[in-house]
């Protein structure tokens, strides 16, 4: 599918009822960049005003209609973003080079992200860039607390705005919290220069400019010594690169978490060797129809040894994934697999056990690949 390269970059911009996602998508839309970007904007109650707070001058703002996006108004996501393709390839309307999707504060941003991937005609001219979030940093944490869908929203973003740091007392306690439900996300200031340009909206599953994967960015932090038979404990190795001081220690003791966010996990599996596709395959079927619900998010690119000069890019949101691509190239030195997971309720030996299991390494506890790959389902296109 090397049409992907072509696909239109979608961002969703979310954040909790409140946060600041209209305030900081005015600030961005004044970029100029942004004169070809569409913006599909999910109204929530009866009074359709947030269309009109956007000050944008074009005439590419979409206003779906009431309902949430992730629930009701998903298949009319998936219209609209049909409608915008048409209007494009007609030259009813000028060409887009990206497209934002400002879901309501209390979308779950799963399905919004599975309404982009998901649907055929949609994934062949559209692709998932990346998941912008705003949490508010003076009701950030109890919003946290109260709501499951702002935990999965600061878990799957790419981005983690947080906004009015000036009118909270104190804001170490969010972000460490942040930190350590979402220990990848780069995090900034709302009122940064950075995050109200265009660029936040560009998390690169391609870089645009070289149209290579962009892995550094998804890895973000990645510690390259960890090995995949590093059953350590404390997870995720990483260096903090974020943006808002150096409380970002996501190597603290997991009963510090608040016990709400104890379910959502951020891990990686590192393999050395390439990995057949038929195993990769298997693996990845298993894990989206088991345990689907349970992925909040998963971004690879992996070695696959029919070509291990070209690696594939997989890129899934619970049970729906791209179309995998292959690159052209290896878009750095390290040519091994790299598999970032956030998920919820499926802790991170479970995954690691049953990747084990799939690449043949024996492991007594567990069944082996055989037994494991009685499943019927599979990812159109996975098969190389
Ligand atoms: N001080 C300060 N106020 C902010 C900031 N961001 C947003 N606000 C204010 O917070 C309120 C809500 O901001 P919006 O941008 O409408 O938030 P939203 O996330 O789009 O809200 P909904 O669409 O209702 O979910 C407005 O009064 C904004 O002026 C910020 O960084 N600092």
């Amino acid at each position: 599918m090397s049409a992907l390269n072509d696909r239109i970059p979608v961002t969703v911009l979310t954040g909790f009822l409140g946060a600041g996602k209209s305030t900081l998508l005015n600030r961005i839309l004044k970029d100029p960049v942004m004169k070809d970007a569409a913006v599909i904007i999910n109204e929530f109650g009866d009074v359709g005003i947030d269309h009109l707070l956007v000050e944008s001058s074009g005439d590419s703002i979409i206003e779906l209609s009431d309902g949430c996006l992730c629930c009701t108004v998903r298949g009319e996501l998936v219209d609209t973003l049909a409608n915008l393709m048409d209007a494009v390839q007609t030259g009813r309307v000028k060409p887009v080079k990206r497209v934002v999707i400002e879901t309501t504060g209390l979308a779950d941003p799963s399905p919004v992200m599975q309404a982009i991937m998901g649907n055929p005609v949609i994934a062949t001219n559209f692709e998932l860039d990346g998941v912008v979030t705003v949490v508010d940093a003076v009701n950030g944490q109890q919003t946290l607390d109260n709501h499951e869908e702002a935990r999965k929203q600061a878990a799957v973003a790419d981005r983690l705005i947080v906004s009015k740091r000036a009118m909270a007392e104190a804001t170490d306690g969010l972000e460490k919290r942040l930190r350590a439900l979402n220990p990848r996300a780069v995090m900034m200031d709302a009122d940064s220069a950075e995050a109200g340009s265009a660029a936040v909206l560009v998390n690169g599953l391609y870089d645009p400019a070289t149209k290579i994967a962009d892995v550094g960015r998804w890895l973000q932090d990645e510690d390259a010594h960890e090995a995949h038979h590093d059953h350590d404990h404390h997870g995720h190795h990483h260096h903090d690169h974020h943006h808002l001081g150096d409380q970002g220690h996501a190597h603290q003791d997991p009963h510090d978490v608040n016990r709400h966010d104890a379910s959502i996990r951020s891990f990686s599996i590192i393999e050395e060797k390439p990995i057949d596709p038929m195993a990769l395959e298997m693996f990845i079927d298993l894990l989206r129809s088991a345990h689907g619900e349970k992925l909040l998010r998963m971004k690879a690119i992996v070695s696959v040894s029919d070509r291990p000069d070209r690696p594939l890019v997989l890129h899934g949101v619970q049970s729906i994934f791209h179309p995998p691509v292959r690159l052209p190239a290896w878009p750095g030195e390290d040519r091994r697999t790299r598999m970032v997971l956030i998920t919820r309720d499926l802790p991170e030996a479970f995954v690691k056990d049953l990747f084990d299991a799939f690449l043949g390494k024996p492991r007594i506890d567990m069944p082996d690949r055989a037994a494991l790959s009685d499943n019927p389902l599979a990812i159109p296109g996975l098969r190389i």
